[in-house]
Parts: structure tokens; sequence; C-alpha cells
């Protein structure tokens, strides 16, 4: 085990899954719970770390219940906020989870001043946008959770259609994590196969149809909130890469700087993953209609960030 520290805040469906899982598999030395809700925060450690005793880790889990003690993290999972419904989008959260983003920003930026930050909440490709606008972190160490659960849904609506349930698939799926996501047909295959050569053209628009819902079918079955098994799990793969700097590539959330024909805009992209958080954007070459589907993505993406420029940063 290395000698690094988790801090995760907002440890609510989402952010305990993923500090039972980060601290039963020992992934860090030490976990740093931090919940608007101290009495949650302090459950959370005391339920896992009992849990942890079960197993052969060696992770602490530790409840902060101020400022102060959440300090010296490599990586911080920001899952604060509130989840959405069923008949809710994800953009329905918008202002309120901003506001909250903002106030987390705030208190962990002084103590935390080399961490690399992973934002989970939604509507998710904003609310990077607004964890940059609000601090000084560099746009290479905040990045977003988003397109590898996207990724791993699209992989698993591939293998239930093939019926064959350890089949090798690899997907990807860039774009905003909404509707308006883009699955990336051509870069996903089965044991390296294209798509298109194992299945129907009619089953490959009912995968990219599931995997744009599959958020929405989960909350709709749910009724009281959102999926937590796989986004916790997706955030796993990201936080491994980064500690052990393997420089994978997974899609994330983060600043684009011209990549696409885009500046300034945050959107699912593939990148490379390291101790530096981003350490690359890979642009790949996408199909025409792929590029317009982007386009789209981005201009749902941008409509956001303009309400959050008006109603939060007041910019004109
Ligand atoms: N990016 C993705 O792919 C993805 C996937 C699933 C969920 N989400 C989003 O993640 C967020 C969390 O989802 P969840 O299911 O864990 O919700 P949840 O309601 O179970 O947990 C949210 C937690 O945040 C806490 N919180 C609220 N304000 C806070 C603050 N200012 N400081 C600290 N903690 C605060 C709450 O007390 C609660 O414990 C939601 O916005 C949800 O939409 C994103």
């Amino acid at each position: 085990m290395n000698n690094k520290t988790i801090g995760i805040i907002g440890v609510g469906n989402v952010g305990a899954t993923l500090a039972f899982t980060l601290a039963t598999n020992n992934i860090c030395s030490n976990i740093l719970l931090k919940d608007i809700r101290n009495n949650i925060s302090q459950a959370m450690a005391l339920d896992i770390s009992q849990a942890v005793q079960g197993t052969s880790s060696n992770t602490k889990v530790t409840a902060c219940l101020n400022n102060e003690d959440f300090k010296e993290c490599d990586i911080i999972v920001i899952t604060a906020g509130i989840a959405r419904k069923p008949n809710m989008s994800r953009d329905d959260l918008l202002l309120t989870n901003a506001k909250i983003v903002i106030s987390v920003m705030n208190e962990i930026s002084k103590n935390n001043p080399n961490a690399i930050i992973i934002i989970i909440s939604n509507p998710l490709d904003a609310m990077v946008y607004t964890a940059l606008k609000s601090s000084n972190y560099p746009a290479n160490k905040v990045l977003g959770m988003a397109g590898t659960l996207d990724s791993a849904r699209m992989s698993y609506f591939i293998a239930e259609k093939l019926g064959f349930p350890n089949v090798n698939i690899k997907t990807s799926v860039i774009g905003g994590h909404g509707d308006s996501m883009v699955p990336l047909v051509d870069f996903s295959t089965i044991d390296g196969k294209k798509l298109n050569e194992i299945l129907s053209s009619e089953d490959i628009v009912d995968i990219i149809d599931k995997t744009k819902n599959g958020g929405g079918q989960i909350v709709k079955l749910l009724e009281t909130g959102s999926a937590y098994y796989a986004p916790a799990y997706s955030t796993i793969g990201m936080i491994e890469a980064i500690l052990n700097d393997t420089k994978e590539c997974f899609a994330c959330a983060t600043l684009l700087n011209g990549e696409y024909g885009h500046k300034n805009i945050v959107s699912g992209v593939d990148v490379l993953l390291g101790k530096n958080g981003v350490e690359k954007i890979v642009e790949l070459d996408i199909s025409n209609f792929e590029k317009e589907q982007f386009q789209k993505s981005i201009n749902n993406v941008q409509e956001l960030v303009d309400v959050l420029e008006e109603k939060i940063f007041n910019k004109k």
C-alpha cells in the first residue's frame, strides 16, 4: 500500500460506497470523510473502519468535523450535493450544486494545495467548470468522473445484447454527462473487433439509446436518488491510475484547450491519467457525425455555463 490520503466530501450514497471500496481494498493509507451532516461522516467512518477489520487492509478512515482536519489530501473526491429524483434531469441540479461546489472548493483549497480534485456532483461538466472558476487549482488537477461510468454502462448493454457475460469489451463515451453524451461506436470493440462486425445496426442504435438513458433508468427504479455502485467503482479506476502514475486512458471531464476546436469549456474526452491528474488530452479522429454530436453536447454544457456566469459569477 502507498502512503496516500484520499479525501471524500459528501458521504452519501456515492461517497460512502467509494470510501468502503477504497478502504476494504487497501488502495490508500488514509481516507478523510467530510459531510455537511457531521453525524453521517462519523457513522460512515466507524462502520467502514469496522468493515476493514474483516479484511487484510490497513486503511485508516477518519471523519473530519472541521475544515482544519481535512488536510494534506493527495486526491479529493467531491460528491457533495443533491442527486436527481424521477422526472428530474441532471441540469435541474445546476444552481443548488454549484453553490455547494463553490463552498466546498473554498473549504478545501487552503489546506490541500497539491491535491487533485475529482468532481462527481452533477451536472458534472458544469460542476467541473464551477470548481475551476471558483479556485486557483490548475486545469490538469480538476477533473470530473462520468465518461468512465457512461463507458461502463455501454459495455454492460453490449454484453447484455450478446448474452456473454465475460467477453472482452472496450468502449468510449465522450461529450457531456447528459442526454447529449457521444458513445463512440468506431472506438468501441468486442474482443478486438468493431461493433458493426458483430452486432446489427439496430442493436447498436439500441445500445446507444440505453447508454444515454442508463442513469435515468436507475433513478426511475430507485425513486429516491441515483446510481452509486457503478459511479463509485468508475472513480476507483481513475484514483488508482493517478496514485500509481499509470498514464492509462479514461474518458474524463476536463477543460478543453483547443481540442476538437473548443476552448474554455469542460467536456468529457479521453485523457491519460497520472500523478499530475490529466497528463494529456487524447483527441480522437472521430467521424463527421460524431463531431456534430459532440458540438451539440458542447452547446448543452455552454448553456449551463451561461446560466452560471449570469446567476452565480455575475458576468453579463
Ligand atoms: N458524475 C456521475 O457520473 C454521477 C453519478 C452518480 C451521482 N452523481 C452525482 O453525485 C452527487 C451525489 O450523489 P449521491 O447519490 O451520493 O447523493 P446523496 O444525497 O446520497 O449524497 C450527497 C451528500 O452530500 C452531502 N452534502 C450536501 N451539501 C454538502 C456540503 N456543502 N458539504 C459537504 N457535504 C454536503 C449530503 O449531506 C449528502 O450526504 C449528486 O449530485 C449526483 O447527481 C454523479
